[in-house]
C-alpha cells in the first residue's frame, strides 16, 4: 500500500510554542525552529504572508486566536489546512482588558512615573499634594461597550457585569455557543452606533479582516459619548488612528489603550501602548499550544480536521479499515462523484465516507477495504479542483 503517512514528521515551530504542548508530540514528530522542508508549521504571531510553503507542508496551526498573520487563501490553494485554538487564550486577554480598563481610568502609570522621577526629600508629604493629578473615575456604574462577543468578548462582558458596570454588546455574527454562554444581563444591540452613543468604555474583540479594518473611525467616533475610553487588545488595524487623534484632540476620546504599538500610536497623545501581552501568560500559552498540537497530530496521523479556518471540520476517528485516503478539494459540483468513480474503476470498496464543505473548499475522507497505489493518487490529483491527496 502506498501509504505516505506515519513516518517521521518535521514540524517547524515559529515563535515561542509552549513546551507543555510540544511534549504531547509522539516520538516520530520532530519539532524545531530549524527543520528543513517541514510537514507542518506551528506559529503564533509571526507574519507568514511572505513565507514560502514547501511542497510537504500540509498543516499550519496557529497557537492562538487571530489568523491575520497567515495567508489563508494561499494555504487553501495548496491544500494546507490552517487551524487555530479558539478560546484558549481568552481568559488571559480578559484579564489584560481588566487591567486596561483600570489603567485608562486611574492614572496609576502617571503616578508611578511621578514617584520614580521624584527628586525631593519629603515624598510622604508631597504625594498628598501631587496625587490629585492622577485621580480617575471608578468602573462601577459606568457603561462598558463590548464589540465582538466571541470567546474573549463574552468573558469581558461578564467581567464588566461583575465589576458593577452596565454592559452593552455588539456582534452581528454571534455563534449559538457564545450566545448561550453570554450573561443575560448584557444588553445586546444591533447597531454599533447604539453602543458608541452610550458607552463610557469601549473594548474591541473582533478579528482583523478586510471588513473590520478601521472599524473604529470617524463615523462611529462622531457619535461617541464625550469622555470615551477606548481599549483595543484585538488588533491595531481595527482603529483608524488618524480619526482617533482628531477625536482625542476634540476631547471626545479621553484615552486609548492598545496592545499593538506602531509608529503612529507611539506618537498619539493620551495613549497607553502595551507590547502585545494579551496572551502572554503561561496558562494561555500552554492552552493554545496543547490545543493546536492535538489538532496537528490528529490531522497528520488520521486526517481529522478540528478548528480549521479554511477547510471544514471533519472527523472519522481512527481508521479501522485497510486504509484511508483524504482529498482536499474545491467546493464545486461532482467532486465526490469523480473521486468515487476513480475508486470504483479500480474495484476499491468504500467502507466509510465523509464529505464536508466550508465556503469555497471541501474535504473528503474515505476509508477503503483494498490497498491503494501511487497511480491512484495521480488519477485523483488529476481531477480538476483537487489540491491534495493523502493516503494513510
Ligand atoms: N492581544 C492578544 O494577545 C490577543 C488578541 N486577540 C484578538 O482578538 C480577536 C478576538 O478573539 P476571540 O474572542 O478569541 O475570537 P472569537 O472568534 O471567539 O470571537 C470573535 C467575535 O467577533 C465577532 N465579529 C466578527 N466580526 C464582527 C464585526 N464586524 N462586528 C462585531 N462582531 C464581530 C464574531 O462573531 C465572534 O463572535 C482575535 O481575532 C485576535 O485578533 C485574541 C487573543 C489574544
Ligand atoms: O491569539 C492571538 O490572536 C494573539 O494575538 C496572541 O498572540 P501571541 O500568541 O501572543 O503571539
Amino acid at each position: 500500500m502506498a501509504k505516505d503517512e506515519r513516518r517521521v514528521y518535521k514540524i517547524k515551530t515559529m515563535n515561542n510554542i509552549s513546551k507543555e504542548g510540544l511534549k504531547l508530540l509522539p516520538a516520530n514528530f520532530i519539532a524545531s525552529p530549524d527543520v528543513e522542508d517541514p510537514d507542518a508549521i506551528l506559529v503564533r504571531s509571526a507574519d507568514l504572508h511572505d513565507f514560502e510553503f514547501g511542497p510537504n507542508v500540509r498543516f499550519v496551526g496557529r497557537a492562538g486566536a487571530g489568523v491575520n498573520n497567515i495567508p489563508i487563501d494561499r494555504c487553501s490553494e495548496k491544500g494546507i489546512v490552517v487551524t487555530k485554538a479558539p478560546g484558549a487564550n481568552a481568559n488571559g486577554v480578559k484579564e489584560l482588558v481588566l487591567l486596561a480598563l483600570l489603567l485608562s481610568s486611574r492614572d496609576v502609570l502617571g503616578g508611578i512615573d511621578w514617584v520614580r522621577n521624584y527628586k525631593g526629600d519629603a515624598i510622604g508629604k508631597d504625594v498628598e499634594a501631587a496625587k490629585k493629578r492622577f485621580a480617575g473615575p471608578e468602573l462601577m456604574g459606568k457603561t462598558l461597550g463590548v464589540v465582538g462577543l466571541g470567546a474573549t468578548g463574552r468573558r469581558v462582558a461578564k467581567m464588566g457585569i461583575d465589576m458593577g458596570m452596565n454592559v452593552m454588546g455588539f456582534d452581528p455574527f454571534l455563534s449559538i455557543g457564545n450566545a448561550l454562554n453570554l450573561d443575560t444581563r448584557v444588553n445586546v444591540v444591533e447597531d454599533p452606533k447604539a453602543l458608541f452613543n452610550k458607552a463610557d468604555y469601549i473594548t474591541l474583540h473582533i478579528p482583523y479582516t478586510a471588513d473590520t479594518k478601521n472599524f473604529v473611525g470617524a463615523e462611529l467616533l462622531s457619535i461617541a459619548k464625550p469622555g470615551l475610553r477606548l481599549i483595543n487588545i484585538a488588533r491595531g488595524g481595527l482603529v483608524d488612528v488618524k480619526a482617533l487623534k482628531k477625536f482625542m484632540d476634540a476631547g471626545v476620546v479621553v484615552n486609548y489603550v492598545v496592545d499593538f504599538p506602531d509608529p503612529e500610536t507611539m506618537r498619539l497623545p493620551h495613549t497607553i501602548n502595551i507590547p502585545h501581552l494579551g496572551a502572554s501568560t503561561p496558562e494561555s500559552e500552554e492552552n493554545s499550544a496543547i490545543m493546536v498540537v492535538r489538532q496537528l497530530v490528529d490531522y497528520l496521523d488520521h486526517g481529522n480536521i478540528r478548528h480549521s479556518v479554511n477547510f471544514p471540520d471533519s472527523n472519522m476517528g481512527i481508521c479501522n479499515s485497510m486504509g484511508r485516503l483524504t482529498v482536499n478539494h474545491r467546493n464545486i459540483p461532482n467532486m465526490l462523484g469523480q473521486i468515487t468513480k476513480v475508486l470504483a474503476d479500480e474495484e476499491i470498496n468504500i467502507a466509510n465516507l465523509l464529505n464536508r464543505h466550508r465556503v469555497d473548499w471541501a474535504y473528503t475522507m474515505i476509508d477503503i477495504d483494498s490497498p491503494v497505489h501511487e497511480g491512484l493518487r495521480e488519477k485523483i490529483l488529476n481531477i480538476d479542483g483537487v489540491v491534495r491527496v493523502r493516503f494513510f
